[in-house]
């Protein structure tokens, strides 16, 4: 398919996303992935991490960075979008970027530590205070990665990431959010919550996509098999050749 063909798919996709998934849609197809399709958490997770780094390098080129070097906050939540986040900031660091981790809700799950003392093997430095202000952040990092919350995210937002988020309101420079944007209700969005730039989709956009207004959007994690496509009607757009990343808007 040539490129002004498959850019056509992809908006035209953008424009259907009424057929976008709902909350327990998401769960359904990733539990299905681990207990009929028999992947494991770390396999997907990896793909998804390393789709959220492809689609970075894409929106943010290395040098688009004003700063040197091109410093990047990852700040990572306790569940499975935490867990893309580390990935995402070890391949950031590979591709020549110098992320920076904050991640203060460590579970006790072996996969977590593992990814943990990876990033840290790899000289990724891990901040264990939050910088309060959002002027230092802005001073310091030129794009932050928003891997706080994922498609299980329900209710008000408790600390520590309530703080976090409230700070992560106020910076100026450019957020990257991994699969929905934390804080925001999963189907319904929030008006008065954050505004990331970028919008890394996984496996297929959740509803509240429909109300992202940034930049970028991109479609990741290219690893649903196609019978499972097809039983949840995910209809997604082709990817372009053997690429890991689609980029929507
Ligand atoms: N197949 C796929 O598509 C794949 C998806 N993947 C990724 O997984 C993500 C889904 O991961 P997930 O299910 O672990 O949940 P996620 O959203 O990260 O957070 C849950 C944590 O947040 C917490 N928490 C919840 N509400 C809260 C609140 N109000 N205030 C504070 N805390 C709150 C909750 O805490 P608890 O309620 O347990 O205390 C729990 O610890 C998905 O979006 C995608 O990024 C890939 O890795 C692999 C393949
Ligand atoms: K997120």
């Amino acid at each position: 398919m040539d490129e002004e063909r498959r850019q056509n798919v992809a908006y035209q996709y953008l424009c259907r996303l009424e057929e976008a998934k709902r909350q327990e849609e998401a769960q359904a197809v990733d539990q299905e992935l681990f207990t009929e399709y028999k992947f494991s958490v770390d396999q997907l997770m990896e793909l998804a991490g390393l789709s959220c780094a492809t689609a970075i390098a894409k929106a943010y080129p290395l040098d688009s960075f004003t700063m040197s070097p091109p410093a990047v906050l990852v700040v990572c939540g306790p569940g499975n979008n935490g867990g893309d986040g580390l990935v995402c900031a070890r391949h950031l660091k590979m591709f020549g970027y110098h992320p920076t981790v904050h991640y203060p809700k460590h579970p006790s799950k072996p996969l977590f530590g593992g990814l943990t003392t990876q990033c840290q093997k790899m000289d990724i430095p891990f901040l264990t205070e939050f910088p309060a202000e959002a002027a230092l952040i802005d001073g310091l990092y030129g794009l932050v990665v928003d891997a706080i919350f994922g498609f299980s995210f329900k209710g008000a937002v408790r600390e520590p990431f309530r703080s976090i988020l409230s700070t992560l309101q106020r910076v100026t420079v450019p957020i990257a959010s991994i699969d929905i944007p934390s804080g925001w209700d999963v189907e319904k969005g929030r008006a008065d919550g954050l505004k990331p730039d970028t919008l890394i989709s996984l496996t297929a956009p959740k509803k509240a996509a429909v109300h992202f207004s940034g930049r970028y959007h991109f479609l990741g994690g290219r690893f649903v098999p196609m019978a499972l496509q097809e039983k949840y009607s995910l209809n997604l757009p082709p990817y372009p050749g053997t690429e890991c990343i689609l980029q929507l808007l």
